[in-house]
């Protein structure tokens, strides 16, 4: 098991044209990201894993063929998390058997209004029920579930719960959560936003883009450090450069043609009902690839 901090891909994961998972593609894109990116680990079962997609048995497939392929390589965190409580207690106990897991992590379950005590006890009876530590996933834009600080006081009170990965823009919150949680984790989650999180200490992030761009959110983070903030705004413009135009050509579909671009060998077919790129966006993809590899050349 490794530390878990640092540069994490939210992992992207290949389906074939009929929606069924791509084994072989989804192993060459996790060893993408270790050979090439040099990932600091992975974030299975996210949402850029389509993992909201797909039904039970697949995602147990992908934690085991991740577990396997990345063979203790890089820290693995397994995202179990969704509306069905069984279903993440099922996920958790699987994860837990494939000893390989650094952490589980669950999103705050969404689309129903749940209180938070419901919350509480669905982060509860999925550690009860695998023993495992745990990342809170929170991402209010796309939940609708936003936790004060008070309320991470509350859930932080519970030891095995380790940290959180925070996607919002919440920057008040963010500075509130590190200064009153300086022994928890917190991942940010806007590739976008790096730089101003880092600036507030953050002990890592976990994205969908650094399947690609890793090296740059790396650069951000190595110049901050080294107090060098002019050049990590440089490094930042760069990633927002490529994001900008992936999330304009389609986030997911774009981020996988980008790597079929890299050399990675998959079907990269996305689950409906997201649909496939067309002839015109896969054309715009390789214009898109060729600025990023220019950028990630001029690092080298
Ligand atoms: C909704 C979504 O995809 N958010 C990404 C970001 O990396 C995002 O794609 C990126 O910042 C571009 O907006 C991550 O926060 C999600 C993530 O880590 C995951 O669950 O897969």
């Amino acid at each position: 098991m490794s530390k878990l901090g640092g540069v994490i891909s939210a992992l992207l994961v290949s389906y074939n044209s009929d929606g069924s998972l791509d084994e072989a593609g989804t192993r060459a894109i996790v060893r993408y990201n270790i050979d090439v990116n040099k990932i600091d680990g992975l974030y299975v079962g996210g949402s850029t894993g389509e993992n909201f997609l797909i039904d039970t048995a697949t995602k147990k497939r992908i934690f085991e063929i991740v577990a396997e392929e990345a063979k203790g390589q890089v820290a693995l965190i397994a995202q179990v998390g969704g509306i069905n409580l069984l279903e993440s207690i099922e996920l958790a106990k699987y994860v837990k058997s494939l000893n390989a897991y650094d952490s589980l992590s669950a999103v705050t379950p969404f689309y129903y209004k749940f209180s938070f005590a419901e919350i509480k006890e669905y982060y509860n009876k999925i550690i009860e029920a695998a023993d495992m530590d745990m990342i809170i996933y929170s991402i209010p834009l796309l939940t609708g579930v936003n936790l004060s600080l008070q309320q991470f006081e509350e859930l932080f009170a519970n030891p095995h719960i380790v940290g959180v990965k925070f996607t919002a823009a919440d920057f008040y919150l963010l500075e509130r959560l590190r200064g009153a949680f300086p022994n928890k984790l917190i991942f940010f989650g806007f590739d976008e936003l790096l730089l101003p999180a880092t600036v507030y200490n953050v002990d890592g992030a976990i994205g969908s883009t650094f399947n690609l761009d890793a090296p740059l959110a790396k650069e951000v983070f190595a110049k901050v450090k080294a107090g060098d903030i002019a050049g990590a705004r440089v490094a930042q413009t760069k990633l927002n450069n490529f994001i900008d135009q992936v999330l304009a050509n389609g986030l997911y579909q774009t981020l996988k043609e980008s790597l079929r671009l890299a050399g990675v060998e998959a079907a990269m077919a996305v689950r409906p009902p997201m649909s496939q790129l067309s002839a015109e966006q896969k054309e715009r993809a390789v214009e898109i690839y060729a600025s990023l590899k220019a950028d990630l050349d001029s690092l080298a």
